[in-house]
């Protein structure tokens, strides 16, 4: 391991990387453009490649364990060889982007921050003369007002063009910290939006995007007391602004004779740094991560979100969960809070505490008095060298911090970095994809040994699943709760993948369609639908965006739903704002709450996502139509017309014959009779396939099911 024995970290270390590299996260390498599967864990000897490589090495601690996210990396030498590959590997690319935004005003603002870091170190010498001048001025005897008038004015231009400056750099930095805000958090989004549940349901991709978080709002200045990315420019300025400084105190301290006094003054100046660094314990250590102390912070949040929460308001009086709730927030706030008690204790250790502030300002009055001694030492002198002192002191203890911000700040960084090169695990390869041909006459499904088990568990939810649906027919897919019915449907909706078996559309591996691609051409109705704060026409539209606008096509999904009724009870009718329990609508200062919000019964939500679902049904490109629990919450008038209306939209209206392939799942087994074909599913897998005549004759599950429900 090239970089690996570099860094020299433990055996530990090499454990939690092959644990991460063993799964089958989708990472690209930085400069691929398809995404290739990590190592497998058998390479032992593959190098740090990636920035992913990279941030994932920052987190790892030398006993094993890893850091909590957003956790601040240790000043160690490892770190700060991983920084560097951080900013070999990424950084630089990433600043040469921002820089790309607006390289005018870019270059304008580093120019601008290094030439004003100059100015303190001039200021003090422009004061110096004036201080000089007036000695001169007051001891000669020749005393005249229009002289002091005439450098008291040059002092005010300065100062007045100083400010112009500032205030010009300030506009300046706005637009361009602005942009490369807007740029963040773009790409922060936009991955969150193109990455899959698969991809999402990752703890290792979570992390990371959690990170990348971190570095996202430090834009905003809230990125845990960071200072922005870009303050690596103050870096320079500020080191610019203490070399001024140092020259102007070797021009008054140079010279064979002043000698000592140069040491002493350089001595006094860095003094107060060394006792910062060593006196004070850095802040946000990682053992303020302990991970009691993440659970804790973790269950105080929870609680806090149960009692504020106006959705679980019913349920907590119900149960009266109140004194529980209280219970529980008060002891894990009690670890929070002892966390942070032990971490001040630390911060305000012995050394800390000791002033030093007085000693070392005396410490500093010794060149002072040293300098005195000499002929050439004028008033104006001496006090350029006091400010000077005091300033390298101020300048250097600002750098110390920065650069400790913008140390945590680049492994942030490295996340946003990785994030950027994450790809959804459903994406085939572009070599791999096909395109989805949609037929006319419905969708054909061949499913053969699917398996299926949702990330951290053991048991498999989804297992050898076997069946075959011909173009336009209907399946029905019964059976008991937990049986896996929702699962084979979100296989089949390409939601999640499939582990083991295979599973074809019209007569290809859905493994090969791009899932966008694949979902648009079909539409479905989730069990646990979304009820979007919105107005009702949004939720509806929501099902075919394109149409959105087109009040004729929200009506006409409306009518297909039987929701006709539910719209012109609401007394906004389709702009109604639908009220969602438990989401507080944001209002921005100066708008009032949107007051046309109204609450809809269950039934009412349910029919509204069917006309979602039925914004793209009647498409001509769409050839499956997947149902889970559809009618769950409908009275039996209700959901005889829904049936009634699926069935009409997957026949041609013209033919009568089926254009459409439907699948629907349901525990109301009257219905199931509808469908050409049923599958009984049970501990995960059909148990029985057939017409329902079929399964009733063979007196098994299904029968015994099917005489239980009516
Ligand atoms: N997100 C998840 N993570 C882990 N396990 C899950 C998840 N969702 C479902 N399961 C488990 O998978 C199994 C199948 O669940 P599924 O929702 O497919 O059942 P179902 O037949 O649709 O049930 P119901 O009739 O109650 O809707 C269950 O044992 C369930 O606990």
């Amino acid at each position: 391991m090239r970089i690996l024995a570099g860094v020299g970290y433990q055996s530990a270390w090499f454990n939690m990387y092959h644990i991460f590299k063993s799964r089958s996260i989708l990472f690209c390498r930085d400069s691929c453009t398809h995404h290739e599967p990590l190592a497998s864990p058998d390479k032992a000897s593959a190098p740090i490649e990636s920035t992913y490589d990279v941030w994932l090495a920052s987190r790892v601690l030398p006993t094993g364990e890893l850091l909590v996210p957003g956790a601040h990396r240790k000043f160690s030498l490892v770190n700060v060889k991983l920084a560097c590959i951080i900013l070999w590997t990424c950084a630089f690319n990433f600043f040469i982007h921002i820089w790309s935004l607006h390289p005018v005003r870019t270059t304008l603002m580093m120019t601008l921050d290094v030439v004003r870091s100059i100015f303190p170190a001039f200021r003090g010498y422009s004061q110096a003369l004036i201080i000089d001048e007036l000695q001169t001025l007051i001891t000669s005897g020749n005393f005249t007002w229009s002289r002091l008038l005439h450098l008291v004015a040059s002092e005010l231009v300065r100062r007045i063009l100083e400010s112009l400056l500032d205030s010009f750099a300030a506009s300046n930095e706005t637009v361009v910290m602005d942009s490369a805000k807007f740029y963040v958090e773009y790409v922060q989004m936009e991955q969150r939006i193109r990455l899959d549940i698969p991809t999402l349901s990752d703890p290792a991709v979570r992390d990371l995007l959690q990170e990348s978080d971190c570095f996202v709002r430090s834009f905003s200045g809230s990125g845990f007391g960071l200072l922005s990315p870009l303050d690596f420019i103050h870096i320079v300025s500020l080191g610019t602004e203490i070399f001024f400084h140092i020259l102007l105190i070797m021009s008054l301290t140079g010279g064979t004779s002043h000698y000592g006094v140069l040491l002493l003054s350089i001595f006094s100046a860095t003094l107060p740094l060394f006792v910062t660094w060593f006196g004070c314990p850095q802040p946000h250590s990682e053992s303020l991560y302990t991970p009691r102390e993440t659970r804790a912070a973790d269950r105080q949040e929870k609680m806090r979100n149960l009692a504020y929460n106006e959705a679980h308001r019913p349920e907590i009086e119900l149960f009266g969960l109140g004194e529980w709730i209280l219970k529980t927030w008060a002891s894990a706030r009690k670890v929070v809070l002892d966390s942070e008690q032990s971490q001040q204790l630390r911060e305000s250790s012995f050394l800390s505490k000791l002033n030093f502030s007085d000693f070392l300002f005396a410490m500093q009055s010794i060149p002072l008095v040293l300098l005195l001694q000499t002929s050439s030492a004028s008033l104006g002198s001496l006090t350029l060298y006091r400010s000077s002192i005091q300033s390298v002191i101020l300048a250097a203890r600002s750098l110390l911090a920065t650069s400790r911000m913008v140390f945590q700040g680049i492994f942030f960084m490295s996340a946003f970095c990785a994030g950027r090169n994450l790809k959804p695990q459903l994406q085939p390869k572009e070599e791999d994809t096909m395109c989805y041909q949609a037929s006319r006459t419905g969708a054909s499904v061949r499913a053969r040994g699917l398996s299926y088990t949702y990330p951290g568990c053991s048991e498999p939810a989804l297992k050898d699943v076997n069946f075959t649906l011909q173009p336009g027919e209907t399946l029905a897919i019964v059976g008991y709760n937990g049986s896996g019915k929702s699962t084979l449907a979100k296989l089949l909706l390409r939601i999640v993948d499939h582990d083991q078996g295979e599973l074809f559309v019209n007569g290809v591996d859905v493994r090969r369609y791009d899932p966008w691609d694949y979902h648009q051409h079909l539409t479905a109705v989730f069990q646990g639908f979304s009820k979007f704060n919105a107005t009702l026409r949004e939720n509806v539209g929501l099902g075919r965006v394109e149409k959105m606008s087109s009040r004729t096509s929200i009506e006409a999904a409306v009518h297909l739903a039987e929701a006709d009724s539910v719209v012109t009870s609401l007394p906004y009718g389709l702009r109604t704002v639908l009220e969602t329990p438990g989401f507080e609508s944001m209002t921005y200062p100066g708008c009032s709450a949107p007051l046309r919000q109204h609450g809809l019964s269950g039934g009412e939500w349910q029919r509204l996502s069917i006309a979602r679902a039925f914004m793209r049904a009647n498409e001509p490109q769409v050839d499956l139509l997947l149902f889970d629990e559809p009618t769950s919450s409908l009275d039996a008038h209700a959901q005889n017309q829904i049936f009634d209306t699926i069935d009409r939209i997957s026949r041609s209206p013209i033919t009568g014959t089926r254009t459409k392939s439907v699948i629907f799942i349901t525990h109301r087994l009257s219905t199931a009779r509808r469908a050409s074909k049923v599958a009984m599913m049970e501990n995960g897998t059909i148990s029985e396939f057939g017409t329902h005549q079929e399964l009733l004759q063979k007196d098994g599950a299904y029968a015994a099911l099917y005489r239980a429900s009516v």
